[in-house]
């Protein structure tokens, strides 16, 4: 599998430096971008190119890997991966999150909150290399954006997310409202359930709100079913032009209710107070910043050799941080949350994180 960028990547990892290696939802190409020094490149604004790591709260403390050194693979061929040994339930945090899911319902009944995102973390062995896992991510899940960052001043964090936050092209928009889980079973024809019809409506709704006046022409699409991994959830797309500058509109977006909660600030609240560990980089985001992407503008042969006629493309990809998980020395610590709602069984959110953190275990393989 993408012998080059495999070497390039485990030399940087030997020589303890940055790099970051990924590929776009539904792509043949695996991009890596490598920094020559230890420096964390905090962001100021969103001005930069470059790879951009984000965590939850304080968006402030945002990472970016500069567009220096990037090597685009496409000779990735997927392999087999074997069931993983690791894929089984570990249930010892089972009645601290039901606890937390029945605080957080309870909280929604006094009116404090509508809606809030409970998530949790739990560790296991894990002796995999860290390319040995981005290989496994790439081959279990081609339609999700896999990536695999490391920073000594950061971690070693790897993921398959679902989510985009949003993809600019100069003014062009988009981004998705996506929540609402159900297991992928023999059932997929089965409706969605009233909770997770009304838990995604309160995304695409807070979204649109959120937009105003930030971005024109703002369309959404119907409500669709997407397939994440063995999951499945409801998506909608949203389009228009920016009118403001891309840092007002992550601001605006970022954490949507997808992650966090309605109203934003008392669903933060309870989630920094309740949850009882640091999310870090998990339901935060990542993605290109600002990538220049040069364009012909005529299909005219005469002017395509005319260098005037070329045209750069500003472009920003970001994804939600989601079904990810954290490298430390022998071990990774996965980190898996859902939605509550009014309507939600704090049994059934529990398992609903159990079938989520299916995503990262089933590519551990090295129990040793
Ligand atoms: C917070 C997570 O998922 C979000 C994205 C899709 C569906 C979700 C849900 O149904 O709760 C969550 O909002 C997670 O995977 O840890």
């Amino acid at each position: 599998m993408f012998p080059a960028l495999k070497a390039r990547i485990n030399e940087q990892l030997a020589n303890g430096l940055p790099f970051v290696a990924y590929r776009k939802p539904n792509s043949d190409a695996v991009i890596g971008i490598f920094q020559s020094s230890t420096t964390v490149h905090k962001i100021s604004d969103y001005s930069s190119e470059g790879f951009i790591f984000a965590p939850f709260d304080d968006i402030g403390h945002a990472v970016l890997i500069p567009l220096h050194e990037k090597i685009v693979a496409t000779d990735y061929r997927p392999k087999v991966v074997p069931p993983s040994p690791k894929f089984q339930v570990d249930s010892t945090q089972r009645d601290f999150h039901i606890q937390l899911v029945q605080k957080g319902i309870s909280e929604i009944k006094k009116g404090h909150f509508k809606k809030v995102v409970l998530s949790r973390r739990f560790q296991v062995e894990a002796k995999d290399s860290p390319i040995e896992l981005l290989e496994n991510l790439l081959s279990s899940y081609t339609s999700a954006f896999c990536y695999l960052w490391y920073h000594p001043g950061v971690g070693t964090w790897l993921g398959a997310t679902p989510e985009i936050l949003l993809r600019t092209v100069n003014k062009e928009f988009a981004t998705m409202s996506l929540a609402g889980t159900k297991a992928l079973q023999a059932d997929n024809a089965s409706e969605w359930g009233a909770k997770e019809l009304e838990e995604q409506a309160l995304v695409t709704d807070y979204i649109e709100k959120a937009l105003n006046g930030k971005v024109a022409n703002l369309s959404a699409s119907g409500v669709e079913t997407l397939r994440a991994g063995i999951l499945l959830h409801l998506r909608t797309k949203i389009t228009g032009q920016s009118l403001v500058g891309l840092q007002e509109i992550i601001e605006a977006l970022h954490p949507t209710p997808a992650v966090c909660g309605l109203p934003l600030m008392a669903a933060k609240e309870f989630i920094l107070q309740q949850e009882n560990y640091d999310r870090q980089f998990y339901t935060g985001f990542l993605g290109e910043l600002n990538f220049k992407r040069t364009e012909q503008r005529s299909s005219n042969r005469k002017n395509q050799e005319n260098q005037a006629y070329k045209s750069v493309k500003r472009c920003s990809e970001l994804f939600v941080n989601l079904r990810c998980m954290q490298l430390l020395e022998d071990k990774a610590l996965i980190y898996v949350g859902g939605g509550i709602t009014v309507d939600s069984v704090p049994e059934k959110e529990w398992q609903e994180t159990v079938n989520k953190s299916s995503t990262m275990l089933k590519v551990l393989q090295n129990v040793r």
